[in-house]
């Protein structure tokens, strides 16, 4: 049995269940390709980050980083959970609103952030915005002046570590499109730039240097260099930073070859390292603010799937093929990222072949998991690929005019729906026709 079974989680029926419920009846009453969220995983992820800070008495914010899965009822969620929020659009922006979460408790993020995004931010109350760029400090100064408003304002560094995970989901490395660069001055021009600003308030300093990271070694460097910069700021400029913010990155378990720490560990040693960095250095100890996104959506979400067709090829591993693929889950195709999968109504039913796992999109390259050992099966089984919370449904798209799935929150026995199925009306209600009206 795959080992992130537990025997607990099968039922008399001999199912799988989530989060109390039978997953082969979720998969029949919602529909299929469906995304299940264990509201409980997400829950518990989230104290352990919040008792390593208490534990460290530090002042502190878990930013949940929303763009590894955004939903009203996920918003809602962290917000009850006491989080923050990273975001990283308007769309996350307004979504979050529209779940009621506050826009204090928002950071706003992204590389090339529009005037009118910013705009937003500023007409909302964001409570912090990372800057990125000159040409945000720009955008910014102008808006806040012609809206006679203030924001808190962190600065994003690269911090030239090289984090060894994908080099797509690589950011903290001095070739990186994000953030101001330490070597080259920039960093400081930035800041002396935002100090003069009467109408942004200099909170501090920010680094994110890759996400899916698994050794300790970039995330302590990262802690180390923010605190080093802290001290350079405050001798040369008298700016003491209050918040370091090392970003999240922490690394899940996808596969029995990831033998990752829990993120807590990570996110102990990180305060530690700054704590005894600060000291070192006469500095205050800053509040810690970590963003975490994989580590709290991913394990807490499950992708279910009914099996359909099977190529078998003389000589090489069958296909066989799900009702989703990579229109729900991109991320073996675009990082040949590795996940399990197990048949939700038979989990313990010993494997007896090796299979490719095909999605049913038009693309060869929509194979979810190139090998999976599994039980024999026929066409109606429902397959659990597991750890497909983050980055699944967020990066999901309507290639082949696939309907994006819907999505369902289980909690001790209970399921609700959150997000529904996509329809083909919902796929044609942005189009107009040839002369373009809308058709009936
Ligand atoms: C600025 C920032 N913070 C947080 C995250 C979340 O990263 P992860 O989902 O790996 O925790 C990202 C994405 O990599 C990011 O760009
Ligand atoms: N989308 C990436 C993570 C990128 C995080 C955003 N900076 C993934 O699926 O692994």
């Amino acid at each position: 049995m795959n080992e992130q079974i537990s025997p607990s989680q099968i039922n008399a029926a001999g199912h799988l269940t989530i989060g109390g419920c039978d997953a082969v009846d979720l998969a029949h009453e919602y529909g299929t390709p469906l995304g299940v969220y264990d509201v409980s995983q997400i829950k518990s992820q989230i104290q352990h980050f919040q008792e390593v800070f208490k534990n460290n008495d530090v002042d502190y914010a878990v930013c949940y980083a929303s763009k590894a899965f955004a939903n009203t009822a996920m918003y809602q969620l962290v917000h009850e959970m006491d989080c923050h929020v990273d975001v990283v659009s308007a769309g996350e922006i307004s979504m979050a609103l529209h779940a009621g979460f506050p826009a204090s408790k928002m950071t706003f993020h992204g590389n090339n952030k529009s005037r009118e995004e910013l705009q937003l931010a500023v007409d909302q109350g964001l409570g912090v915005i990372a800057l990125d760029n000159f040409h945000e400090i720009d955008l910014l100064s102008d808006i806040l002046e012609k809206s006679q408003a203030e924001i808190k304002v962190l600065l994003r560094i690269t911090p030239g570590i090289s984090a060894h995970t994908h080099e797509y989901i690589q950011t903290g490395q001095i070739d990186s499109k994000f953030g101001f660069d330490l070597e080259s001055g920039q960093a400081d021009q930035a800041l002396q730039r935002v100090l003069q600003e009467p109408r942004m308030h200099m909170l501090g300093v920010h680094a994110h240097i890759g996400s899916q990271i698994f050794e300790l070694a970039g995330f302590e460097g990262a802690g180390k260099k923010l605190v080093d910069l802290a001290a350079d700021w405050k001798k040369r400029f008298d700016y003491e930073a209050e918040v370091i913010n090392v970003g999240g990155g922490f690394g899940i378990r996808y596969t029995q070859a990831d033998r990752p720490l829990k993120p807590e560990q990570f996110v102990d040693i990180i305060i530690k390292t700054i704590k005894q960095e600060s000291q070192a250095a006469g500095l205050k100890t800053p509040a810690v603010w970590i963003e975490p996104g994989r580590s709290i959506a991913g394990p807490a979400g499950y992708s279910l799937y009914t099996i359909g067709s099977r190529k078998d090829v003389k000589g090489i591993r069958p296909y066989l093929a799900v009702d989703g693929g990579m229109g729900d889950n991109i991320r073996p195709a675009l990082y040949d990222a590795q996940y399990e999968a197990a048949v939700a109504n038979r989990p313990a039913a010993p494997a007896v072949e090796t299979v490719h796992i095909a999605g049913k999109y038009c693309e060869s390259g929509d194979i979810l998991i190139q090998e999976q050992a599994l039980p024999e099966t026929q066409p109606g089984d429902i397959l659990v690929m597991f750890d497909t919370g983050a980055y699944g449904y967020s990066m999901a798209s309507n290639y082949n005019l696939n309907p994006k799935p819907a999505i369902v929150f289980v909690e001790n026995g209970q399921a609700t729906l959150v997000t529904r199925r996509e329809t083909p009306s919902d796929l044609e209600r942005l189009d107009f026709g040839l002369n373009g009206q809308q058709l009936s």
